[in-house]
């Protein structure tokens, strides 16, 4: 369960939330191994994330909102993968809706990110899914996965083993209009298809499909109910540390 906070939450306020996160977990005694829980802080944060992380050998792993192509130089405004590892991230999103539809990120250039993040040991959530008008004209499974095939280009399968993609519906994000199970395993199911064609189907088993879009601890284990969603990666509801320790805790909800 992956939590990308956006541009949301100060340092101050991400340790605080970080730590209650934890508390809440920790008093649930909940087990990361059965469901790992990431934060993706804004780039401000991370120092502070890391700092009490590894200062209270906390469980919970996090990652960054974007990365740069770039390896280093005169790219302002820029955060390089370098900066990324030294700073303790597992993860970085890759391609957010919000990154290719405001920042005008092409397929070619999620791709560069994809490539380097990898160069540097971080696992990317790479993240794709269609709009509405995609939806409207039935196009959504051959529109994602044009984007997870342009992303991937001369990615090898022992870097693909590894990568994380987020199935997000753009008509579904921050608008409380929830995919219906059947919507959400529908385009994971054809991603873990194309990655098996890509690479090798025993691999694509092994890889993490996680669908987002207004994901909330009531809708949460209908949704990971499907059998080729893994995991969610949450947007507002990560914001408040206990419905995200909830959403993370969707198995004990399902049993209670
Ligand atoms: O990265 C997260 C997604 O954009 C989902 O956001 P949301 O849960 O606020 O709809």
């Amino acid at each position: 369960m992956a939590g990308n906070w956006k541009m949301n939450l100060d340092h101050q306020q991400a340790i605080s939330t970080v730590q209650k996160l934890s508390w809440v977990l920790k008093d649930a005694k909940h087990d990361y191994n059965a469901v790992e829980v990431a934060v993706l802080p804004p780039f401000t944060d991370l120092r502070s994330v890391q700092t009490l992380v590894d200062g209270d050998k906390l469980e919970l792993v996090y990652g960054a909102q974007d990365i740069s192509k770039h390896e280093s130089g005169a790219f302002t405004g820029e955060v390089s993968g370098a900066m990324l590892a030294k700073l303790g991230c597992t993860y970085v999103a890759i391609g957010h809706s919000e990154r290719r539809e405001h920042h005008g990120e092409s397929d070619d250039l999620i791709n560069a990110k994809v490539r380097v993040a990898f160069a540097h040991g971080l696992t990317p959530i790479l993240c794709v899914g269609e709009g509405l008008d995609v939806r409207k004209a039935g196009d959504q499974v051959s529109y994602t996965l044009a984007q997870v095939e342009a992303a991937l280009v001369d990615v090898p399968a022992e870097q693909i083993a590894k990568i994380v993609i987020a199935y997000e519906p753009v008509w579904a994000i921050g608008t409380g209009e929830v995919a219906t199970p059947e919507d959400a395993q529908e385009v994971c199911g054809a991603i873990r298809r194309v990655l098996g064609e890509l690479c090798d189907p025993d691999i694509a088993d092994g890889v993490r499909v996680l669908y987002g879009g207004s994901v909330k601890s009531g809708n949460v284990a209908q949704i990971m109910a499907q059998p080729d969603v893994d995991g969610a990666l949450v947007g507002g509801a990560s914001l408040d540390p206990e419905e995200f320790a909830r959403i993370a805790r969707y198995q004990s909800h399902v049993t209670a």
